[in-house]
């Protein structure tokens, strides 16, 4: 039952993964468009914003979520998180509502703006789910706890959003928690993300109580003065000197404000050094260069609010539409191969009962209409569109056309995976230029295998692993050669957990998993040659082949992607040797890394040299790829090879009387700490765990904490193993019939 513990504690995130029949319901959604055609915004692609909400779990993402559906008036009432007087409710709510979310993309409109709202799901497990969004959207809305500021989690989307060049904006949220700090958030992006954060408002307290924020571009006061009543707007009204205290703070935030921006800015830095005093600069001024250091990601601009309190979502909703680029603002150096047509990348797959596979598509060039047939440049195949679809809360709407900058759902591509490029035309040139970037991958770390309950259940448990998979990049499924057991790995405990739920659930099948083994990875210690010779007669053919190569190891490597030719004196032949056989020996090498000699796990960081390939007479390339494979397998053996394991960075908030018990189970989990801060009252302990220690780790931190405590876990990398627990792992996982 340790994973079930799991994921009940980290439910907020299991229901992105649920999918579930279309609905023609109508109950949440409200006026659409506020008046303005679909079709006429979808032309408009200034005025498209495609955006995510980056957080670490809890910070207030759904709940922030929540109120911009409600105040674009898409929804008709604010979804709580909190609500739901059972388990089964909370869970039937959050798949009700989380839909909108699971989708993929939710679209609402902003003041005469389209905003198409990404989800990029907090929980280290899905962080694929992360990269796939962050490969489409434009634009990113950073939501932090005032009370925690930046946290584990934070740091590791930050660093995704960077890889990508995506534009952010900073959201403090939950400054009506007691312990909330404005200022220590501030000071942790500029201390933890390394950007210089630019606060456009300061919070208003009335009574302790968070009430609004001043606006230091307009200066005024925006509050919230009916805050049980949601749908009510907030009151805007200047800051005189009459608020004592706040126009002091408010003049003094403003000054810093433009001072910062006129060290970034040359047209903020002329009008402060021109005749205009600092007061008089026109807002739109300090919009553009907000605007402009946010597009350089220079620095961070920064709003605040209560999300729960409905305080500062609608001034967020704002700087997207004034801050955040379009997607004519970003260049595309892919798009001019594609002239006037179709360039879209599929960044999503849903699995649905009734329709089959649902197709996310971010447009990127030209149009694409409902019936279109659509060329897969990845896969070289031809699918039809059947039907476009665009996600307004909880429905699906048919539309006719879609246009670049846009994301839509396809329904109909039966072929395609996430990461596949799709066009109208078929593109192709020898360097695969037009084939947009997938999404990356890691491998996964955990895995088990799947067997079906029934001979009669076969056929529908290997449908499903097949529609998970396409589902999902990071969830593999594959075959023991050794047992013929399918095994199927994902990127943690919780992963794999919904993976079986989604097969009991979803698929109405009841397969019996093996126990959670976590996948080591193995590499050399030292370097090996090996000359391998294949003498044998198959029919009426003689193969005669001599490969001899060698391993090396390259730690931090990888795997090795070519062979390096090895030219010995004056022995030349390996410059003349054909593509084709170059070609086979590579593949004959990466077959032999995929088991390595210990315990069968792929082998990483080794680069492989080649001396000499011997033919005589004829042969075929499937021989030279089985002669690689020995001669690789037998030098692996000769290398000193070892076993790698993956770590963990581990980072728990706690209070002050809990940190012994929870650094004495990280050292019984073989943990190694690293630091233990004090910060405005919470307590940061941060350390390193082995994979394999953190099973159950959850569960068993609320057991001794009382449930009073939270932790982000990270893939940090792979690390040699002591040679006693390599040894121990070994007896053991001999002894379970490794
Ligand atoms: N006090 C306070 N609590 C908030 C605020 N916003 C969200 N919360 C609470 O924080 C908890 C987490 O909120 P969510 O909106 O689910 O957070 P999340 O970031 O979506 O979490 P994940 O989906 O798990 O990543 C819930 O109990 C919310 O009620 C806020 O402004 N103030």
């Amino acid at each position: 039952m340790r994973g079930i513990s799991a994921y009940r504690l980290l439910n907020v995130s299991f229901h992105r993964l649920q999918s579930r029949p279309f609905s023609s319901r109508a109950t949440t959604r409200a006026s659409r468009g506020h008046g303005r055609s679909h079709e006429q915004a979808l032309m408009d692609v200034a005025k498209v914003r495609n955006i995510g909400i980056m957080a670490h779990i809890d910070a207030g993402k759904t709940t922030t979520t929540e109120r911009m559906l409600f105040f674009s008036g898409l929804t008709r009432h604010i979804g709580n998180v909190d609500r739901g007087d059972t388990v089964t409710d909370y869970m039937d709510q959050e798949r009700d509502r989380g839909i909108t979310i699971t989708s993929a993309a939710v679209t609402f409109y902003w003041n005469d703006h389209k905003v198409n709202l990404i989800d990029t799901p907090g929980h280290i497990d899905f962080t694929v789910e992360v990269e796939r969004s962050l490969r489409v959207l434009d634009g990113g809305i950073v939501v932090l706890d005032g009370s925690r500021g930046v946290e584990a989690q934070t740091v590791t989307v930050w660093r995704q959003a960077h890889r990508y060049g995506v534009p952010r904006i900073a959201y403090i949220n939950k400054l009506d928690k007691a312990n909330a700090d404005f200022e220590d958030s501030l000071n942790s992006i500029q201390k933890k993300l390394h950007i210089l954060p630019l606060p456009l408002q300061i919070p208003v307290f009335s009574e302790d109580k968070i009430c609004g924020v001043v606006d230091l571009i307009t200066m005024e006061k925006v509050v919230w003065d009916r805050k049980d009543e949601a749908s009510a707007g907030p009151q805007r009204a200047p800051v005189t000197k009459a608020d004592d205290d706040l126009w002091e703070r408010s003049e003094e935030a403003r000054l810093n404000l433009i001072g910062e921006l006129a060290d970034i800015d040359e047209e903020i830095a002329s009008l402060v050094l021109g005749d205009i005093k600092v007061q008089d600069i026109p807002p739109q001024k300090i919009h553009n260069a907000v605007r402009k250091v946010t597009l350089d990601k220079t620095a961070l601009p920064v709003l605040c609010g209560s999300s729960l309190k409905n305080i500062g979502v609608q001034p967020l909703l704002d700087a997207v539409n004034l801050y955040l680029p379009s997607p004519d603002d970003i260049q595309h150096d892919f798009k001019k191969f594609y002239k006037d047509s179709l360039c879209a990348l599929a960044f999503k797959t849903i699995h649905n009962q009734q329709r089959g596979p649902v197709t996310f598509l971010r447009l990127y060039n030209g149009s694409l209409k409902s019936g279109d047939s659509l060329h897969n440049l990845n896969r070289e195949c031809v699918e039809k569109a059947s039907r476009l679809i665009k996600v307004f809360a909880d429905e699906f709407e048919d539309i006719k056309s879609a246009y670049a900058g846009d994301i839509v759902a396809v329904i109909g591509l039966k072929k395609t995976f996430t990461g596949d490029t799709l066009s109208d035309r078929k593109h192709q040139d020898s360097k695969g230029n037009y084939v947009l970037a997938g999404v990356e991958v890691g491998e996964p770390v955990f895995f088990c295998s799947v067997e079906a309950s029934s001979l009669t259940e076969q056929a529908a448990l290997e449908q499903a692993l097949e529609n998970l998979q396409k589902e999902d990049p990071s969830f593999k499924v594959w075959v023991d050669e050794s047992t013929g057991e399918i095994n199927i790995g994902g990127m943690g405990e919780l992963h794999i957990e919904i993976i079986k739920h989604k097969l009991v659930t979803e698929y109405k099948l009841d397969p019996y998993m093996g126990p959670l083994h976590v996948s080591y990875k193995e590499t050399v210690a030292a370097s090996a040659t090996e000359t391998y010779t294949l003498d044998q007669t198959i029919g009426n053919k003689h193969h005669h082949i001599v490969v001899s190569m060698t391993v090396n190891p390259n730690p931090g490597k990888g795997i090795p992607r070519k062979l390096e030719l090895v030219h010995h004196g004056e022995d030349n032949s390996l410059l003349h040797l054909r593509q084709d056989h170059v070609k086979a020996l590579t593949e004959g090498v990466h077959t032999a890394l995929l088991q390595g000699p210990i315990l069968n796990f792929p082998v990483t960081d080794v680069k492989v040299e080649l001396h000499s390939l011997q033919i005589e007479g004829r042969t075929t390339l499937p021989m030279i790829s089985a002669a690689a494979t020995q001669c690789i397998s037998q030098a692996l053996s000769n290398a000193e090879p070892l076993l790698l394991q993956p770590m963990m960075s581990v980072e728990i908030f706690t209070e002050v009387e809990r940190i012994g018990g929870i650094l004495d189970d990280l050292k019984n989990r073989k943990g190694t700490i690293e630091n233990v801060e004090n910060k405005g009252g919470a307590h940061i302990i941060t350390a390193l765990l082995p994979l394999a220690e953190t099973t159950g780790y959850a569960t068993n931190l609320r057991r001794i904490t009382s449930g009073q405590t939270t932790f982000s876990m990270e893939l940090l990398g792979y690390k040699e193993m002591d040679p006693n627990e390599q040894n121990a792992l070994c007896e053991k996982m001999g002894a379970t019939g490794f």
